[in-house]
């Protein structure tokens, strides 16, 4: 299950997201927002983060303006590594080595195509559970 969330920044990305997820028949779970009206982004950074801490959701996909804003508040609660990318070279690395459990991007900084394939990037690669990895996110997680 992906948690998916936006602020009013976000929320037309959010959408053209969640369609994709559609498509690949992928389950998701929207948190808002639900309209393009100005909301504040660490409210919906907050549910998506506190949905994986959960375990009800494995990965959460969150869009601002930036992506920074909502970023900053994801990483701001343990157990989350939210990473920002806006190319599919860091989202690939960004979980097979930091096993990022939130992808965060700015709808004012990339366009819809090119976040459907850095959504793609992120979803489909596994960790690499390499030791000198592992023992890095117990680093972060200390
Ligand atoms: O937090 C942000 C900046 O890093 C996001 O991009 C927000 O979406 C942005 O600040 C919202 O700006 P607005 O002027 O209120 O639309």
């Amino acid at each position: 299950m992906i948690a998916i969330g936006s602020d009013h920044g976000g929320y037309e990305l959010k959408q053209e997201i969640i369609e994709h997820l559609k498509n690949r028949k992928i389950e998701y779970k929207d948190f808002g927002s639900y309209t393009k009206e100005s909301c504040d982004y660490p409210v919906y950074a907050k549910k998506v983060a506190e949905s994986i801490i959960r375990k009800e959701c494995e990965f959460g996909i969150l869009i601002c303006g930036t992506g920074i804003g909502i970023s900053i508040t994801a990483n701001k609660m343990k157990g989350i590594r939210a990473a920002l990318c806006h190319d599919c070279f860091s989202a690939e690395a960004t979980r097979s080595h930091n096993d990022a459990n939130i992808l965060a991007m700015g709808a004012r900084v990339v366009g819809a195509g090119h976040a459907l394939k850095i959504v793609d990037t992120f979803l489909d690669t596994p960790f690499s559970e390499d030791e000198r990895h592992i023992r890095r996110i117990a680093l972060i997680e200390d």
